[in-house]
Formats: C-alpha cells, sequence, structure tokens
C-alpha cells in the first residue's frame, strides 16, 4: 500500500519515469526509511547504553566519504547533533563502526587504561597496512617460550628477560633510542647533520640566485638528516634520490591509511623506496657503518627470526615514516609563522642570539644543545602553537573488553579515536582567541602544554617518545637558519592556507603553490 503510494508519486513527479523502475526506486527509499527509523530512533530507546552515533542513509559506507574529506567537519557535526555533548558517540565509516571521544576527562579515563584498551595492537594493525607479510607478523608477535628458544636472545644477543614477542619488545628498542640511554648520541648528530644539511641547500642556491622554497627546503634537510642520523652515510649513497621518493610517498600517504581504492601511484613510491632500502640492507655489514642503535637493533632481531629482506626493507621503511613525517611538517608551519611574523621573529631571534654565544664552530657545542633542548622557551611555545593549530591526527586504542565510558559502553573489539582538534580549538582552555596564531599562550603559561587538552604528541602508552628530539630537530633548525644566515622572504610575505582538500591522518599540509620563497644568505663574520 505504503509501495505504491509512493510509487505513484514518484511516477507523477517525474514525468517520463517507467512504472517498474518507480517501484524499484519506492522500494529502496522505503527500505532506508525503515533503516534510519529502526537504527537511530527506536534502537537507541532499546539499549541507551550504546554510545549514540550520527544518523546516515548509505548502510555500510556511513559517513565514509565526508570523513575522508575532512574528519574533522563530520566529528564536529555529531557533537551538534548530540547538542554539543561531549560524551562518546559512534561513527559508521566503511564496514566499521568508529568510536570517538571528545571529553578531556575522557580521554584520561582511555589513556589510563592499558588492560583492556590496548594501542599494541593497532601498532600491529598498522605493521599489516604497511604490508609487513603475514607469514613475518605471525613470527614476530609470538611470544618465546623459553629463554632457549627465544632467538632474539640466542641468536641476536638481545636480552629479553620478560619474554616479550619481538613486536612488543620493539617499542622498547624505540624508547631507549629517543627517550633512554641512546638519546644522546642521536641528538648531536640529528642537530650537527641538519646544520650541515641546511648549509648544503644554501651553498648550492647560492651558485643561482640563493632563493628556495620553504617547503622543498626543509623536508630536503630534516630529511635528509635523519636518514643520516639513524642509517648513516651509505643508504644516501646508494641512493642518492631516496629523500625525494619518500616525500613522493608521504604526500600520498593518507592513501594508505584510508585504503584507498586505485592507489597505484601511491604504492608504486613506497615500493621505490623498499627497493633502496633492500639494496641499502643487501650490502656487507661492514660498508653500512654509522648505524644508530635502533636500525641495528632492529636489523639483527628480525634477522633472527627469519625475517626475509623484502619485509625487512618494510619494517626499515615504517621506521623511516615514524621518525620523519610529522617533524617536518610542524617545523615548516612554525618557520612560515616565524618569517612572516616580526613579533615572532625578533622574540626568537633574541633567543637565538643567547643560545649561540655557546657555540663552539664548527662543531655544535655540547653546552649549545643543551641550551636548545632546555632554555629556548620561546621555539617550545613557537612549536607546540604549530602542533595546537595544524595537527588533524587522533590517539587511536581498540578494546579487547566492554568499556564503560560516563554512561555509554563501548563494545569490545571496537576501535576507539581521540581527535585532538576539538580539544585543541577549546576556547575554555586555550584563551578566547583560539582561532588565531599565537605562540605566547605557551609561553606565558609553561603548564598548558602538559594539559590534557594538548595532545599532538597523544598520550598514555602511545605517548609519543620522539617529542623531545622533534623539539630539538626545530630548535636546531631555527638556530642554525637564523643564527648563521640572513633570510628574507621574497614571496608575499603571508603564511600559506591549509590544504583542507587532501585528507591526513597527521599535521595539515599548506595549499600547493603558496609556499613562501626565501632568500638566504651567508651571514657577514
Ligand atoms: C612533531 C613531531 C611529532 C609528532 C607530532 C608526533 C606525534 C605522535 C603521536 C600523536 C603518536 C601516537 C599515535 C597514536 O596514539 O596512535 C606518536 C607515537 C610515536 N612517535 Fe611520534 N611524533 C613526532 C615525532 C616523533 C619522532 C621525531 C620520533 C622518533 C624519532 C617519534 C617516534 C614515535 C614512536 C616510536 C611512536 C609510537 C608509535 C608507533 O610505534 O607506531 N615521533 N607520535
Amino acid at each position: 500500500m505504503v509501495l505504491s503510494i509512493v510509487s505513484a508519486t514518484l511516477q507523477a513527479q517525474v514525468g517520463s519515469i517507467p512504472p517498474h523502475f518507480a517501484y524499484v526506486a519506492a522500494s529502496i527509499f522505503l527500505s532506508l526509511v525503515a533503516f534510519r527509523v529502526w537504527k537511530f530512533t527506536i534502537r537507541p530507546l532499546l539499549y541507551p547504553e550504546e554510545p549514540r552515533e550520527l544518523p546516515y542513509w548509505i548502510p555500510y559506507f556511513g559517513h565514509t566519504f565526508a570523513y575522508v574529506r575532512s574528519g574533522h567537519d563530520v566529528v564536529m557535526q555529531a557533537k551538534a547533533y548530540l547538542n554539543g555533548s561531549c560524551e562518546p558517540f559512534a561513527l559508521q565509516l566503511k564496514d566499521r563502526k568508529m568510536y570517538f571521544i571528545l571529553h578531556p576527562d575522557d580521554s584520561t579515563t582511555v589513556y589510563r587504561n592499558t588492560t583492556t584498551m590496548t594501542f599494541i595492537k593497532i601498532v600491529e594493525q598498522l605493521q599489516r597496512t604497511f604490508r609487513i607479510s603475514e607469514t613475518t607478523m605471525r613470527i614476530a608477535w609470538a611470544l618465546p617460550r623459553s629463554k632457549e628458544e627465544d632467538r632474539v636472545q640466542t641468536i641476536a644477543g638481545v636480552p629479553n628477560p620478560g619474554l616479550k614477542s619481538l613486536g612488543d619488545l620493539s617499542m622498547d628498542f624505540w624508547r631507549t633510542q629517543v627517550a633512554g640511554k641512546e638519546y644522546g648520541a642521536i641528538e648531536a648528530k640529528f642537530s650537527r647533520l641538519i646544520a650541515d644539511d641546511l648549509a648544503k641547500e644554501v651553498a648550492l642556491a647560492d651558485k643561482r640566485d640563493g632563493v628556495l622554497k620553504l617547503l622543498p627546503l626543509m623536508q630536503r634537510v630534516f630529511l635528509s638528516a635523519g636518514l643520516r642520523t639513524f642509517f648513516g652515510e651509505k643508504l644516501l649513497e646508494v641512493d642518492p634520490d631516496i629523500v625525494a621518493k619518500f616525500i613522493a610517498f608521504d604526500d600520498e600517504s593518507w592513501k594508505l591509511w584510508f585504503k584507498w581504492p586505485l592507489s597505484h601511484k601511491m604504492f608504486a613510491n613506497k615500493q621505490r623506496v623498499e627497493d633502496s632500502l633492500e639494496k641499502w640492507l643487501k650490502l656487507p655489514r661492514e660498508e653500512r657503518v654509522g648505524l644508530a642503535y635502533l636500525v641495528d637493533t632492529i636489523e639483527k632481531t628480525q634477522l633472527a627470526i627469519g625475517t626475509p629482506v623484502e619485509d625487512l626493507a618494510r619494517i626499515m621503511h615504517l621506521l623511516v615514516f615514524i621518525i620523519n613525517t610529522n617533524t617536518y611538517k610542524a617545523a615548516y608551519w612554525a618557520t612560515a609563522h616565524l618569517l612572516t611574523n616580526s613579533s615572532i621573529r625578533d622574540d626568537i631571534q633574541s633567543e637565538v642570539f643567547e643560545a649561540r654565544q655557546l657555540i663552539d664552530s664548527p662543531r655544535l657545542s655540547e653546552s649549545y644543545l643543551s641550551h636548545l633542548r632546555n632554555e629556548t622557551p620561546r621555539i617550545a611555545a613557537l612549536l607546540h602553537e604549530s602542533l595546537r593549530y595544524y595537527s588533524a591526527s587522533s590517539s587511536i586504542r581498540l578494546t579487547l573488553a566492554p568499556v564503560a565510558i560516563g554512561k555509554r559502553i563501548i563494545p569490545a573489539k571496537s576501535v576507539v579515536f581521540i581527535p585532538f582538534r576539538p580539544l585543541h580549538y577549546d576556547a575554555e582552555v586555550f584563551g578566547s582567541d583560539v582561532n588565531l596564531f599565537n605562540p605566547d599562550r605557551f609561553f606565558n603559561d609553561k603548564k598548558l602544554s602538559s594539559s590534557q587538552n594538548f595532545k599532538s604528541f597523544s598520550g598514555g602508552s602511545s605517548y609519543c617518545p620522539g617529542r623531545v628530539l622533534a623539539r630539538v630537530e626545530f630548535a636546531a633548525f631555527v638556530g642554525e637558519l637564523l643564527g648563521a644566515y640572513n633570510v628574507e622572504v621574497v614571496s608575499e610575505c603571508r603564511v600559506p592556507t591549509t590544504d583542507e582538500k587532501v585528507p591526513t591522518k597527521g599535521i595539515l599540509m599548506p595549499m600547493s603553490g603558496e609556499d613562501l620563497s626565501v632568500k638566504i644568505s651567508y651571514k657577514k663574520a
């Protein structure tokens, strides 16, 4: 009866439509209405403890397309749908229902819950998405049954007192390298190589007109220094284009995380980086000197469990990605603001001047580096404001059992997101000028960077171990740029706008064609 009425109405509205087509269209329309009423009106009444869901019309896909275009807009739409409440809610994204936490107190509950909300499974998922083979994954994540059977100890000679899986143990390698006893060595090396790579870029530009585009300059300097610090000099000798290849992959790496169809070019670029890493890995070990503890230990332990070289190249590529993908982007925005705002520049210039009294040219002395790390609050505030303003990232957890957050219960095996942008744009915490870029807010309130609303480096078990290194990298770059050179913006003196059309799971990128051009020349002695 209802079907006939809708079908007839459709025919009356769209004159030329054949009756059987109108019938099919009416059936689809009525099914969708029934689905929507059941799912978003009746079901919430029957199961009030389930997190509410932002309604959608198309089953399976739900909000996928809108979310890929702008995750932040969909999250804000959901918040508005819940009348501005910050309670947990759900979004249908492709075949999965994802859960979102917006309230800072709820996010603290999530970070503290390391028993039923795990990060390690997310790391496993990340490795699968990076196409590390199932066989390697199975062996790397298996728990050794005894010390004698643990090849990490017996073959690689790496201690594993807790008999952890290699996957789990690798997180300890990371912490030892970037936040433990192996940190000092890479901090000094990375900072010196940033100075070295910047000097090479300036020397090359000097032979032309001294003008450089800021984004590619920073990509090359940070990536080249990062690769040389962790992998030694040989990798860039094996493939001098590896930096450009990684950037080509990184530009489109969102397609990998969003499992985007028709991504041949992104996969080809990914493969090109891995081919170079594989070629490097196949060289005799004695030719590959200068490896950082992390790379050395990961290579040794993966080979001990029998990981084939193609997978080892993928694992090394993931290392390259984690070390590099965020820092140059955050540093780029900070530098763009610094170069286009005279008040920010004056403040930072005086901080750099003070630090460089300690420099022991041509090498950067320990006291200079320690000053950069601990006594440059203006530089730290500038980086923090860039992260607050431009990060579109989230913390992610997987529930191992049903988890209660306030009145709602998130089911077991659910993916839970804590998106940073809603926390970072909370006027109650960051002030009424929250929509403006203002590093002073972090300089004037030193506690703001540890507020539960500032989550650029995530929290709990996934609290980024590389956060100090990232800050020192930026300080070393700024110290060098303003301390050793004259820098002048020769394009329009305006910070580029963000490219909102390219999806991201990390830090936003600038619109292409809006980059700053800078003229860099040597300071007269
Ligand atoms: C401004 C620069 C950086 C930002 C904004 C950043 C941000 C983050 C965030 C948000 C996470 C947590 C991800 C999650 O919860 O799902 C994370 C994890 C991590 N970060 Fe960073 N990071 C930066 C630089 C670095 C650097 C320089 C290193 C190392 C050299 C590093 C190493 C790691 C590691 C090892 C993890 C654990 C995640 C994993 O294994 O996948 N990060 N970072």
